[in-house]
């Protein structure tokens, strides 16, 4: 018989090979998927439940069910433990951790790590509030990010070069975020963004798969899969250097030197006490940040991409908005502001390949009677179907078809007191837009979230021509669980603007 480590190595290998377990999941939800869609046509009003391989989902669709959700306070419904739930992260980060050189975690504060996230996330108020108010002031730093990771990652040349887009954008916005996350150079180590892009991967996978077994089981299930603790021990060999430079800076210079960089990290430190402000906890709170914000932003961004290139029409009005705007604004987020078409495009792309099929997951903390009479027990996963009103032939006009100038002329026929047209915006989170959620958990970086995508697609359409490989046809999404990935296939051909 081999040693432990030689089987334990060999399991790892066998599910990240390929992965039996995940083709069962993914064929289940598929089944499950298909029944959503089918059921919200049938029952367009009613909530209704769909199995899972060990629980049910019930499905929310009627908007004003779907309005209730988001007033209802955590005490209610509770959006912390559904991630919990769904990513597994409570086990793929809390169990299988081991020591590491660096700052050890112990769950003495009564907070296991792992859980600490879930449990103060002190993340959230700052990327909502700091983050955005600083864009301004930040917006041209990541412009500059954009520029030079296109540039290295699609060369401009004068023939045509084919580029599978979805891994290229995940690395251009894991540079751009981490631009300011943590700055340069870091946010340019490939090491680091190839990190950071896998951490949702490895946690997503992990979490998957835990889902499948019942929770007693799952902590033994982790020990063979989870590549989560690695991950953490790589940022933390990224990030412990950083944290000791900034620390010495703020021992030196007080905790508001002039010079202190605008950033995630300077927020989270002037925020951490105690635990939070150790190595390892720091470390997971950058992770866990770029887990909400580089997938979301690079899937959103490719499905967008894909309609460009697929429909070139739009290419010349962007084109004009785009260099129009900054001609008298330069690249600044004032220029970001004023660029419609490019935001109604974008937003367009949202409204047809949201994230995925259901969002806002909630689990209830205590049975609820919901106003259409509907008791739904304490325990309960629920989720809100998004094709019901995002394809509504009541709320959008021809409600199937790509009009990528949809949401400026809606403004233009907007007749309500002023201001009110900005609900067409693409930060606005409505009921007839559900993709960065709604209410007191809608997302709290789809401010930083737009201005970089549209950052990001103004550089391209004024630095490149681009077409789909496979001229004037869209690639079809691919449906993963719940998830509207984009063709992660795909090639579009760039060759620098003619
Ligand atoms: C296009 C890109 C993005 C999309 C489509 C997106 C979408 C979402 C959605 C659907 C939610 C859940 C809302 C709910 O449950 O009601 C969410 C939550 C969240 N997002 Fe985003 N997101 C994006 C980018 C970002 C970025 C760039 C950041 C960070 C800078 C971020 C940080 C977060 C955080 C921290 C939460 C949890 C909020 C909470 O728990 O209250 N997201 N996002």
């Amino acid at each position: 018989m081999g040693e432990p480590s030689d089987l334990l190595a060999s399991v790892r290998e066998l599910v990240d090979r390929n992965l039996v377990l995940i083709a069962i999941a993914s064929v289940v939800y598929w089944v499950a998927l298909s029944y959503v869609k089918g059921e919200t046509r049938k029952f367009p009003n009613g909530m209704f439940k769909v199995a899972g391989l060990f629980d049910w989902l019930v499905v929310v669709h009627d908007p004003k069910v779907i309005d209730e959700i988001r007033m209802l306070p955590d005490t209610v419904l509770s959006s912390y433990d559904a991630i919990d739930e769904v990513c597994g992260t409570l086990f793929p980060m809390l169990l299988n951790w081991r020591p590491t050189l660096f700052s050890l975690p112990e769950p003495s504060s009564g907070v296991h790590p792992g859980k600490h996230i879930s449990k103060n996330p002190y993340h959230v108020p700052i990327v909502r509030a700091q983050l955005t108010r600083a864009l301004p002031r930040l917006v041209p730093g990541v412009y500059e990010e954009v520029v030079v990771a296109f540039k290295d990652f699609i060369p401009p040349t004068n023939d045509w070069s084919s580029i599978k887009v979805l891994d290229t954008m995940m690395k251009i916005v894991a540079r751009a975020s981490n631009r300011i996350f943590v700055g340069t150079p870091l946010c340019r180590d490939p090491d680091y963004v190839n990190l950071n892009v896998q951490f949702t991967v490895d946690v997503i996978k992990a979490g998957s798969i835990l889902r499948m077994f019942p929770h007693t089981l799952r902590p033994i299930v982790n020990k063979f899969i989870s590549k989560v603790p690695k991950r953490i021990e790589d940022g933390l060999k990224h990030l412990v250097p950083l944290f000791m430079e900034r620390r010495k800076e703020r021992e030196e210079k007080g905790a508001d030197y002039p010079e202190k960089p605008l950033d995630l990290l300077s927020w989270l430190m002037d925020e951490a006490s105690d635990k939070e402000a150790t190595d390892w906890y720091l470390t997971s709170r950058i992770l866990t940040v770029n887990f909400a914000a580089i997938h979301t932003s690079s899937m959103t961004f490719t499905h967008a991409l894909y309609y460009l290139a697929a429909y070139p029409k739009y290419m010349q009005p962007l084109r004009e908005e785009v260099e129009e705007v900054v001609k008298r604004h330069g690249w600044s987020k004032d220029a970001l502001d004023e660029m419609h078409h490019l935001d109604s495009f974008i937003k367009e792309s949202q409204r047809l390949c949201p994230l995925a099929i259901l969002l806002m997951s909630r689990i209830l903390v205590k049975d609820h009677v919901f106003s259409d009479g509907t008791m739904v027990p304490k325990g309960t996963t629920i989720a809100v179907a998004t094709d019901t009103t995002h394809l509504s032939d009541e709320r959008y006009e021809d409600p199937h078809t790509f009009d990528g100038f949809r949401y400026v002329k809606l403004k233009g026929c907007h007749n309500g007191p002023a201001g009110t047209e900005r609900k067409y915006d693409m930060v606005s989170a409505t009921i007839d837009s559900l993709g960065f959620g709604l209410g007191r958990h809608a997302c709290p970086g789809r401010f930083f979230a737009v201005s970089e995508l549209k950052m990001m697609l103004a550089h391209a359409v004024v630095t490149y021509d681009m077409k789909m490989a496979d001229e004037g046809v869209r690639p079809e999404d691919v449906w993963v669980s719940a998830a509207c990935v984009p063709n992660p296939t795909a090639q579009v051909l760039f060759r620098k603007r003619a």
